[in-house]
C-alpha cells in the first residue's frame, strides 16, 4: 500500500459536495492521506459556466451545495477516468440509477489496488430477477473490495458542521481505521462495524419509509400516525433484512444508519419532502422531484419501484404492505389515504404475549 493513500470522491450532488468538504479537511490532515483530492463532477452549465470551472475558482457547489466552501485541495474533474485512475480510495456519492454507467467507464481504468466506500442508499435490479446491493454492483463490476457509509446525515446539516453519527460498514481489518480517519471530524463521529449488508440494506430501505412518512405528512394525519408509519416502517425493514439478508445482527438497527436515519429522513429529508407536496398538488412525483429539487435525485419512489420487484416476485407483498402501499401510491395504483388503511391490517397487529414467556 502507497505510504499516502490517493481518494476520489466520484460524485458531487448534494452529499457528495458535503462529503467532500470532511474528505478535503481530512486529506490535509492526516498524513497517511495524499492532500490532493479530486472529485468527479458530472459537468453542468451554470450561467454559461462550467460547474467544474466554478467549483475550482469559488471552492463552492453553487448549485448542490450553494452557501459551503469545499476546501480548496478538493479539485473538481469533468472526466471521470482522469478523476479516479491514481486513486486507491474511490468514494462513491451518485444518486443510485447513475452506478452502473459510472461502472462501465472506470472498468479497467482504475488501479487494481484501489478500494471502495459507497455512500449510495438504494438497490440495483439483479439480472435473472432479484435485487443487488449498490456495493455488490460496483465490487462484482469494477473487482475491487467496497465497504459502505450510512448513517442520519441529511448533506445540509453535515455541511453546517451540526454533531451527528455515521456508520461504517467494513470486513477489512486494516482499511477500518484508514475510512474512520477519513471522514470523521468533531462534529462528524464515525463507528465502524462489520455487519456491512445489513448497513446498506438500512440505507436503501429508509428512504422508502420516508416516502410514507410525507405522505402521511400530506395528509395532515398528525404525529401518532407518522410515529406509526416509522414503527412499521421499522419493524418491515427488520422483517425484510431477516428474509433477504440472513446473518445480520439486530444491533445494527442501533446504530446510526438504522433508527437514527429512518427518524432524521422521515422529518428532515428531501422524499418527505416530495412525498407530502405528491400528496397536496396533483402533480406527479417526476415533476415534484423537478420542481422542488433543483437537480437533486429522489431515491425513496425508485428504491419502493427495485423492492416491489423482489417482493413480487417471492409472492411476499402482504408481509410488507407499507412498502408495498408507498410503491403502488407513487405508481398512482392507490390512493395516499390508503396507506392508512394498508396499515390497519398489518402483519405486526398481533398478541405477542407469546413473546413474554
Ligand atoms: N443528500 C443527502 O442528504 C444524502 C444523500 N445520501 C445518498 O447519497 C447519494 C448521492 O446523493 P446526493 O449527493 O445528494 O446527490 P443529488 O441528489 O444531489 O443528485 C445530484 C447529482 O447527480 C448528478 N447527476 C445528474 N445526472 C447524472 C448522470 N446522468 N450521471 C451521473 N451523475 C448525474 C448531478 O451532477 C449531481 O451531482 C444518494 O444515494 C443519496 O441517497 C446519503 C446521505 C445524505
Ligand atoms: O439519506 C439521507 C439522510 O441520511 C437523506 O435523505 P433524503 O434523500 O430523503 O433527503
Amino acid at each position: 500500500m502507497p505510504t499516502e493513500r490517493k481518494v476520489c470522491v466520484v460524485g458531487s450532488g448534494n452529499w457528495g459536495s458535503a462529503i467532500a468538504r470532511i474528505v478535503g479537511f481530512n486529506a490535509k490532515r492526516h498524513p497517511t492521506l495524499h492532500e490532493t483530492v479530486t472529485m468527479y463532477v458530472y459537468e453542468e452549465i451554470i450561467d454559461g459556466k462550467k460547474l467544474t470551472e466554478i467549483i475550482n475558482e469559488t471552492h463552492e457547489n453553487v448549485k448542490y451545495l450553494p452557501g459551503y466552501k469545499i476546501p480548496s485541495n478538493v479539485i473538481a474533474v469533468p472526466d471521470l477516468v482522469e478523476a479516479a485512475k491514481d486513486a486507491d480510495i474511490l468514494i462513491f456519492v451518485v444518486p443510485h440509477q447513475f452506478i452502473q454507467r459510472i461502472c462501465s467507464t472506470l472498468l479497467g481504468k482504475i488501479k487494481p489496488t484501489a478500494c471502495g466506500l459507497s455512500l449510495i442508499k438504494g438497490f440495483e435490479r439483479a439480472e435473472g430477477g432479484g435485487i443487488e446491493l449498490i456495493s455488490h454492483v460496483i465490487q462484482k463490476l469494477l473487482r475491487i473490495p467496497v465497504s459502505v457509509l450510512m448513517g442520519a446525515n441529511i448533506a445540509q446539516e453535515v455541511a453546517a458542521e451540526k454533531f451527528c453519527e455515521t456508520t461504517i460498514g467494513c470486513k477489512d481489518k486494516e482499511m477500518a481505521p484508514v475510512f474512520q480517519d477519513l471522514i470523521q471530524t468533531d462534529n462528524f463521529r464515525v463507528v465502524v462495524v462489520d455487519d456491512v449488508d445489513a448497513v446498506e440494506v438500512c440505507g436503501a430501505l429508509k428512504n422508502v419509509v420516508a416516502v410514507g412518512a410525507g405522505i402521511v405528512d400530506g395528509l395532515e394525519m398528525g404525529d401518532n400516525t407518522k410515529a406509526a408509519i416509522i414503527r412499521l416502517g421499522l419493524m418491515e425493514m427488520i422483517k425484510f433484512i431477516e428474509v433477504f439478508y440472513p446473518g445480520c445482527k439486530l444491533s445494527t438497527f442501533f446504530e446510526s444508519c438504522g433508527v437514527a436515519d429512518l427518524i432524521t429522513t422521515c422529518y428532515g429529508g428531501r422524499n418527505r419532502r416530495v412525498a407530502e407536496a405528491f400528496v397536496k398538488s396533483s402533480k406527479t412525483i417526476d415533476e415534484l422531484e423537478k420542481e422542488l429539487l433543483n437537480g437533486q435525485k429522489l431515491q425513496g419512489p425508485i428504491t419502493a419501484d427495485e423492492i416491489n420487484y423482489m417482493l413480487k416476485q417471492r409472492n411476499m407483498e402482504e408481509r410488507f404492505p407499507l412498502m408495498t402501499a408507498v410503491h403502488k401510491i407513487c405508481k398512482g395504483e392507490m390512493k395516499p389515504i390508503q396507506l392508512v388503511d394498508a396499515m390497519r391490517s398489518h402483519p405486526e397487529h398481533i398478541v405477542k404475549m407469546e413473546r413474554l414467556a
